[in-house]
C-alpha cells in the first residue's frame, strides 16, 4: 500500500488549470522526484498535498487516511512536513534555537509548563534530540551560530534539521539543493538516503537531475498540470528520460 496517494487532483487559478487530474502513488521509505519545466504545476501539487492550497477536486490519501483540504497544521500532525525553496529560519535565532522551536510539542500544554521539573526534563530531552540531528547533519559545530549567518548550503541543512525535529513520516522538499555547490548537494542527498533507510519517505521537487538521478527510486514528470510520464527503478526511470514526450517538453525550457 502506498503511503501517499493522490486521486485525480485538480486545481485551477482563474482559467488556468495548474493541476489536471493528477494521480500519483508513493511507496513508504522511498525517494520520489517530481520534475517538469517551469509552470508545470509541481509547486501547486506539493502545496495542495501539504494543505497550503485547497484542491478543487480529487483526493489526497496519506497513510490510509483522507487528508484532502485539511489545514496545514492538521496535515503536519499526521506526519507530513515540508521544506521550502527559500529556507525560512528565524535569522536572529541560533541554529539550536531554530531546531527547538520546530518541535511540535513545545509549549503544548500549559500544565506541563507549570510543572517546572517536568518542563526542565522535556527541555533537556529536546536539546538532546536537536543535537543528535545536528550531529547527523554534521552541523553540530554551528549550534550557536545565528541562522542568518549561515551559508546557503548550511541553511538547507538547517531546514532539513527543522523538519526532522517533528519526527515526520513524509518530508516534502521544494528544491533542496537549489543554489548549493555540487559537493554539498551530494552530501545533502546522502543524508536523505540515510533518512530513507530509517523509514522516512521523501517527495522532492528538484531541477538538478544530473545530481539527484542516482539517488531516486521513483520519477514523475509533469507538464501543463498533468503527469506525462512515470517510472520506478533504474530501468523505468531511464525509459522515462528517453521518452519522446518528456524530451519534447524540455526543448526550449
Ligand atoms: N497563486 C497563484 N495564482 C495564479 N496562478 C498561479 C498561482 N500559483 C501558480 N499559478 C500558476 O499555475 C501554474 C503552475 O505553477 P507552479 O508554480 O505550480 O509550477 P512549477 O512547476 O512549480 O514551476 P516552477 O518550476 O517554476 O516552480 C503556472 O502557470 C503558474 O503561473
Amino acid at each position: 500500500m502506498p503511503i501517499l496517494e493522490t486521486k485525480n487532483l485538480s486545481k485551477s487559478f482563474g482559467g488556468l488549470k495548474a493541476l489536471n487530474n493528477v494521480s500519483i502513488e508513493i511507496d513508504e521509505s522511498t525517494l520520489t522526484l517530481i520534475i517538469g519545466p517551469n509552470g508545470s504545476g509541481k509547486s501547486t501539487f506539493i502545496n495542495v498535498v501539504s494543505g497550503f492550497i485547497p484542491a478543487d477536486s480529487g483526493r489526497v490519501i496519506f497513510d490510509g487516511k483522507d487528508i484532502t483540504n485539511k489545514p496545514p497544521n492538521e496535515i503536519y500532525n499526521y506526519g507530513i512536513v515540508r521544506t521550502f525553496q527559500t529556507p525560512q529560519p528565524l535569522k536572529e535565532m541560533t541554529v539550536l534555537e531554530n531546531l527547538l522551536i520546530a518541535e511540535r510539542h513545545i509549549g503544548e500544554s500549559v500544565l506541563n509548563a507549570l510543572n517546572y521539573k517536568k518542563w526542565l526534563k522535556m527541555e533537556e530531552e529536546l536539546v538532546e534530540k536537536a543535537f543528535k540531528i545536528l550531529k547527523f547533519l554534521k552541523i553540530d559545530h554551528l549550534w550557536d551560530r545565528k541562522a542568518g549567518q549561515l551559508s546557503g548550503g548550511q541553511m538547507k541543512l538547517l531546514e532539513i534539521g527543522r523538519a526532522l525535529m517533528t519526527n515526520p513520516k513524509l518530508i516534502i522538499m521544494d528544491e533542496p539543493i537549489a543554489g548549493v555547490a555540487p559537493g554539498l548537494a551530494h552530501e545533502i542527498f546522502n543524508h536523505l538516503i540515510k533518512l530513507k533507510e530509517r523509514g522516512i519517505t521523501l517527495l522532492i521537487v528538484e531541477h538538478r537531475l544530473d545530481i539527484v538521478l542516482k539517488y531516486i527510486d521513483h520519477l514523475y514528470v509533469m507538464f501543463e498540470g498533468e503527469v506525462i510520464a512515470e517510472g520506478r527503478g533504474e530501468k523505468e526511470i531511464e525509459k522515462v528520460l528517453n521518452d519522446p514526450k518528456v524530451l519534447e517538453v524540455y526543448v526550449g525550457d
